[in-house]
Order: structure tokens, then C-alpha cells, then sequence
């Protein structure tokens, strides 16, 4: 019997996402064994600046790829949306499972609506894709800056100078918090997703033929399609993480894929939006992030980035 030994953060969402799937894999084909091994990586050592300065989101993948690659695991559960949307030589993604709710979740002290929150108030957020499409419908509320895990988060917003914080609804629901702490879940019209949000991806060798065809089991298409062309879209617009995208694709009746991506300044003053449908996810994908660098999209990545860069 093969012992499939399986990577993951120490987190507790990293270690309950790894652990459902386990047990997903188990109940697929109970002829495996597997064993988790914890791996600190440099995103969670970094609590103390924005993670886009310090190099964004391969932060909490690398080590755990270079793990995969010197085969001291054999697999690895991530949130996609941490997953930079190219992968090392040798490693590949074995599946796409099921979408979670893939929208954000708007939570507030006493429950305040994000539209009746007074003006001045503070949102808790780290995400300059929520910070802006926040500012671009209420340009008096302020963003402040927020880390640390669900847990820390949501006692931070009773705890300290915040009147509402914005979390993934996957995020929350797998961790086990019931809808009732959330206020509002946030429309994609209002806020739209990170590319891949409440989406995961299993990530294994490339050659490990035994592994990726029990993975191929729990793959799920209407999620590959979408996410693939949400990815196919963050690839091509490469923005990096210092400025805010966002994109959320859905599967029509007719099997078309149906993308919209988004590029705005972080301030939430100009924002780029296209929708566009297709048969073909990756060509949808690229066409979206074509038409946003027609629109001026490109341009505004770059100037941030200068801005950044000085
Ligand atoms: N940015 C961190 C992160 N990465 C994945 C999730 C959970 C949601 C998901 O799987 O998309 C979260 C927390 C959050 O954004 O609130």
C-alpha cells in the first residue's frame, strides 16, 4: 500500500482544507495511506508588511513546491487563489475540486450594512482588490490594513479600530464559522472575486502518474473550466500582486464559459471591466485581459508598478 505523504501550512484553514481532502481521497480509493507534513512557509513568517512588497502570493507555496520537487511530499492542497499562475518545471495541478462560495463576505460590528456604514468608518482588509472595488462604491470609508488568520481577523474587528472586515466566504465555511457572523456576502457585481477564490488546487509531480490518476477522480470540470479561464486571464494581464485584479467565470447552460475580469487602482478611482463569453476557457480568458490592456488596463499596472518601483 502507498503512503501518499501530503504537504501543508500549519494554518488551521491550510490543515482543514488538506485534511478534507484527505478524507475525500479516502472515500475515492480506500487503498491509499496518507500522513501530513506541516511546512512553515514564508508567508506565514511575514506578518509585518504587505505581502505584495515582499514578493505576494508564491510566498505560501515556494517552499512547499521545493518540498514536492526534492519528493519529501508527494502532494500539496492550496487555496488557488495563492497560486501563482505559473508552476515550477516537473510540478503540475492534479485537480481542481468542487468550488466553495467563491464570493467575499462583508462583516461588520452590530451588523451595519456596508451601504449604512458611517462615513470615516474603518474596513479591515489587506486585499487592494477589496480595498478598491470598496473605495470605488464608498470613497469616504477608509481601509486599513489587517492580517493574521480567520480567527485573529474576526476578533480584531471586535477588539481594535475596526468597524467591519472582509473575508472569504470559502474560507469562513470550511473553517466551520456558520453564515451568522457575516453580515452580507458581497455581490460579484460590488466586489468581484480574486481569480480562483474559494477554489483549491492540488498540486503533485508531474510524473507521478499514480497519484495524478487518482486525483483526476476528484476533479471536478465545472470548476477546472472556470478556474482555468479566471487563470488563463491573471497570466496574461500579469499583474503581479501590487495592483487589483480580480476575476470570477462561470459555466452558461450552453457549456460556454462566461469570464469577467477586472483591473483597478488601488484607490478604486478607475476601474477596467470586461465580460466575455466563449467555448474555449483559455482563449476566453486571454481575450478579457487582451480587451482590459486595450482599455488602458496595462497602463495602469505599469504605473503602479513605477510608483511602486520609486
Ligand atoms: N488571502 C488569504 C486566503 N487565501 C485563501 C483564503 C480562503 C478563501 C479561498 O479559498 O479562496 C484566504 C482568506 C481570505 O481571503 O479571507
Amino acid at each position: 500500500m502507498r503512503k501518499i505523504i501530503v504537504g501543508s501550512r500549519r494554518s488551521k484553514l491550510a490543515l482543514t482544507q488538506t485534511n478534507w481532502v484527505i478524507d475525500q481521497l479516502k472515500a475515492i480509493d480506500p487503498s491509499y495511506d496518507f500522513e501530513v507534513k506541516e511546512i512553515v512557509t514564508k508567508g506565514d513568517q511575514i506578518l509585518d508588511v504587505t505581502l505584495s512588497k515582499v514578493g505576494g502570493k508564491g510566498l505560501f507555496v515556494k517552499e512547499i513546491e521545493q518540498a514536492m520537487l526534492d519528493k519529501e511530499i508527494d502532494m500539496a492542497v492550496h487555496s488557488m487563489k495563492d497560486m501563482p499562475a505559473v508552476l515550477p518545471e516537473g510540478l503540475t495541478i492534479g485537480c481542481i475540486p468542487e468550488r466553495e462560495d467563491h464570493r467575499d463576505a462583508f462583516i461588520s460590528k452590530n451588523h451595519v450594512a456596508l451601504k449604512d456604514l458611517p462615513s470615516g468608518a474603518v474596513v479591515g482588509t489587506s486585499s487592494l482588490r477589496r480595498g478598491a472595488q470598496i473605495l470605488s462604491v464608498r470613497p469616504d470609508l477608509e481601509i486599513k490594513w489587517i492580517r493574521g488568520n480567520i480567527d485573529t481577523r474576526l476578533s480584531k474587528l471586535q477588539n481594535e479600530d475596526y468597524d467591519a472586515i472582509i473575508l472569504a466566504a470559502a474560507g469562513l465555511s470550511r473553517m466551520g464559522w456558520t453564515s451568522d457572523v457575516v453580515t452580507e456576502f458581497l455581490d460579484p457585481d460590488l466586489c468581484l472575486p480574486a481569480v480562483g477564490q474559494g477554489a483549491l488546487s492540488i498540486e503533485c509531480r508531474e510524473d507521478d502518474k499514480e497519484l495524478r490518476d487518482l486525483l483526476h477522480r476528484f476533479s471536478d470540470e465545472e470548476t477546472t473550466k472556470t478556474v482555468t479561464a479566471e487563470r488563463a486571464f491573471l497570466h496574461k494581464m500579469e499583474g503581479g500582486c501590487q495592483v487589483p485584479i480580480a476575476g470570477y467565470a462561470e459555466l452558461k447552460e450552453s457549456g460556454e464559459v462566461a469570464l469577467t475580469g477586472l483591473v483597478a487602482s488601488p484607490d478604486g478611482g478607475t476601474i477596467y471591466k470586461e465580460y466575455m463569453t466563449g467555448p474555449d476557457p483559455q482563449t476566453v480568458g486571454e481575450k478579457v485581459a487582451e480587451s482590459l490592456t486595450e482599455l488602458g488596463a496595462k497602463a495602469l499596472i505599469d504605473s503602479v508598478k513605477e510608483e511602486l518601483d520609486k
